[in-house]
This record gives structure tokens, sequence and C-alpha cells, in this order.
């Protein structure tokens, strides 16, 4: 059988509130995400997604648990020791706005992870390839995130976060700060960028219809804890669990292309 994407067994997270008391974020957690599909994770609004996202991006530690990616267990760490998990799996946040640095500019964004990476080449020529690939002129370069619409800046952010090559593109929400037709747009392009570069998505959204359109396989979280996974098919169609049910009847599906 192949190495599975990430592996996560007994996963436990939990922050430290006022006086001492705790919330319990993920509890015990075991999930196993196949190497050759893509994965979305949905649930209701403070069920745990971002916190499985940033332990996925080893961004925090498991209170207790292990996670491992392509069989390597990985645990924050000094930057260097990391490296090699970082090449391989970036980040698109939510919203660019926030995202990108105002003061840089659209060259200086998608060279930064090729400079903190230590990666060598020609970074001219790969921003330029990284502009095209993601839809936007090579002018784009020289100018600074301002001058740009929202769902161009989120090109520019998956433009940075391709930049290492990487083999996995984790999104909390990628699409949901975009209007309707760009959401589709933005939709067309992960798509596309996965199928042409062997990219493996793992996308938090609470827009359903991303999730059937663009991922094979979904992990529901309720309250913590891994309440069901299955193929997208499977669950959306005939879910096993109340709390899937429950997403399903709450959450009327958008119209995406394609489906
Ligand atoms: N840094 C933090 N400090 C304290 N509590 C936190 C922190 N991050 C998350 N939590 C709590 O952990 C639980 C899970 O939060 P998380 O943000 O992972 O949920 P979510 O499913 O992503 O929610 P949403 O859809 O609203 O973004 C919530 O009760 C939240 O309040």
């Amino acid at each position: 059988m192949n190495t599975p994407l990430f592996e996560l067994q007994g996963v436990h997270r939990q922050y430290r509130m006022h006086r001492g008391q705790a919330r319990i974020a993920l509890h015990g957690i075991d999930l196993s995400m196949p190497a050759d599909r893509h994965l979305g994770i949905i649930g209701e609004s403070g069920a745990g997604k971002s916190t499985l996202l940033r332990l996925l991006l080893a961004l925090e530690t498991a209170d207790s648990g292990q996670i491992w990616f392509r069989g390597k267990e990985i645990a924050p760490a000094a930057a260097r020791e990391l490296a090699w998990f970082r090449r391989e799996v970036q980040h698109v946040a939510q919203d660019p706005a926030s995202s990108l640095n105002p003061r840089m500019t659209v060259a200086d964004i998608i060279r930064e992870p090729l400079h903190c990476l230590r990666i060598a080449g020609n970074h001219a020529a790969r921003v330029t390839e990284l502009l095209t690939a993601v839809g936007l002129d090579s002018g784009a370069a020289k100018h600074k995130p301002a001058a740009f619409s929202g769902g161009q800046r989120q090109r520019i952010a998956i433009a940075r976060a391709l930049a290492p090559e990487p083999s996995v593109l984790i999104g909390d929400e990628p699409l949901s700060s975009l209007d309707p037709h760009t959401k589709v747009q933005l939709l067309e392009l992960l798509d596309e960028l996965a199928a042409t570069r062997n990219l493996r998505l793992v996308l938090v959204s609470h827009d359903l219809g991303v999730v059937e359109r663009l991922c094979d396989d979904v992990a529901v979280l309720a309250e913590g804890q891994l309440a069901e996974f299955g193929t997208v098919d499977t669950v959306f169609r005939t879910p096993a669990s109340a709390a899937s049910r429950q997403l399903l009847s709450a959450a009327p599906r958008l119209p995406v292309a394609g489906s």
C-alpha cells in the first residue's frame, strides 16, 4: 500500500484559557490521507479545522499523538530541520489582504520562500513563470499588492506558495474572501494547477461546492473529533454521521463550474 500523505494517530490539541481552564480543539484524531487524493476538511465553526491545518503545517505541536508526512514524523523544529517539509508543503491563507506584505513588490513576495528555503536558480525567471501559471501578466512583478483586485492577490498568494515546487498545497478557506464569479475562476485555476503540477490539495472550506468540485475525500470534524472520513461522493450522498447530515442539510450547495 502507498505511504499516506499525512497520517495522524491520537492527535490531541488544547489551548489554555483564563484561570487555567483548557479548551480542547482536537481530541484523539486518527486519520490516514491517501497520497494520491485531494482532501477536504469540513465542520461547523469551532470544530477544529484550522487547528488541524496548523498542525499539518507544523506551525503548532500536538499536545499528544503523532503526525507523519509521507512516512516521516513532523513536529515544529528549528527552521533548518524542517526545510525539506516546507519545500513540500505550502500554505494559501484565507485573505490575501493580510497574507501579502503590502510593502513588498509581487516579485519579492514570490521570491521570499525561495530565499527563506535557500533554493538556488534563476529567481526572476521563476517569478515570470509562476505569474503566467496563475494567469497574471509578468509585468505584475514590479507592483505592490494594493494595485490588484482580491482575486488577483489570491493568484499572487498561490504563485508564492508554488515557488518552492511543493507537492502539497494546504488552504484554509482560500476562496472564501472572493466574490462568486472570482471564486469559480480561482477554483478552476487550483484544479488545473493540481493536475499540471502533480499537487495534492488539502482544503478547509465551509463551501461544500468547493469540496465537491476539488476534493476526492472529505474529513468531517465535529467538536474536535473526526465524525466521518470517506470519499466526497459517499459522504455527500450517504452521510453516515449526524454531523455530516447536519452540515449537508444546512449548507445550500453553491453552483460551481463543472458540478
Ligand atoms: N489560539 C487559540 N487560543 C484559544 N482557543 C483557540 C485557539 N485556536 C482555536 N481555539 C479554540 O479551539 C476550537 C477550535 O477552533 P478552530 O479555529 O480550529 O475551529 P474551526 O473549525 O477552524 O472554526 P472556524 O470555522 O470558525 O474557523 C475553538 O473552540 C476555538 O475557540
